[in-house]
């Protein structure tokens, strides 16, 4: 146990799929793994370890926002011994090609700053997605059908923006979407020597204002979890 996650010493996969809503985590539990089996409920921030065809996987809440992912992936890796994370998220879209409900694979994650600003200071470090998960990722993006983009996302601090010229910035620069959560996520991997990879589904687009309602970023975005899973072990 930790100070944050209540699971036994093996009750953690070394396999995660993070989203950010703890009840997403159980949505996805229940819809795609094996014998899923409650392993954490401290401050309400579910996960819950099961089997994907036969592959012992954990799915975690990490809650929203860099501070908060940053408490349960230090202790998933340092104390449980994960060593492929995968966030399972939602975004807004930051290009015009970009549809509500396509996925998005996240190469890259820009912030204005992160939990690991602390240890970069001066330097501007470019937290990236691993590699090999990202081509497998594509891989089961195309196999599935889903619509979906590869690219860099904007991992922001805050989700009520007073700096929407921040939000152009990162449009007139290509980045596909904007979530709280991915940047410093690659940054512990790099830290840590782990796999890395955001996959996010858009539920909200910047330009248009179309927008999804909090039951469908719950429970209707499938597709994402089948490429992470599909990704994490193929
Ligand atoms: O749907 P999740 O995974 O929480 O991700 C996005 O949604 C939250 C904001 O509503 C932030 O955590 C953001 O990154
Ligand atoms: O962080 C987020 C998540 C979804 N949509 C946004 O605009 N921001």
């Amino acid at each position: 146990m930790t100070i944050h996650i209540g699971a036994e010493a093996g009750q953690i996969a070394e396999t995660v799929l993070l989203p950010g809503d703890p009840l997403r985590a159980e949505w996805a539990a229940h819809n795609f793994l094996d014998n899923p089996v409650c392993v954490n409920r401290v401050r309400g921030m579910f996960g819950f370890t099961g089997t994907w065809n036969g592959h012992p996987v954990t799915i975690h809440g990490s809650g929203m926002g860099m501070p908060s992912l940053s408490i349960y992936a230090n202790e998933l890796i340092r104390d449980y011994g994960a060593k492929t994370l995968v966030r399972i998220g939602s975004c807004g879209a930051m290009q015009p090609a970009v549809g509500l409900r396509d996925v998005i694979l996240g190469m890259t994650a820009s912030s204005l700053s992160t939990p690991s600003r602390g240890i970069f200071r001066e330097l501007n470090f470019a937290p990236c997605a691993d590699f090999d998960l990202l081509q497998k990722a594509v891989v089961a993006a195309r196999s599935i059908g889903a619509t979906y983009h590869v690219g860099g996302l904007y991992s922001a601090d805050v989700f009520y923006d007073e700096r929407p010229d921040l939000n152009d910035i990162m449009t007139r620069h290509g980045i596909l979407g904007v979530e709280m959560e991915a940047a410093e996520l690659y940054n512990l991997a790099a830290r840590h020597g782990v796999r890395a990879l955001a996959v996010l589904t858009v539920s909200d687009h910047l330009l248009t204002h179309e927008a999804l309602s909090a039951q469908d970023r719950q429970s209707s975005f499938g597709d994402m979890v089948r490429i992470a899973l599909e990704a994490s072990f193929s």
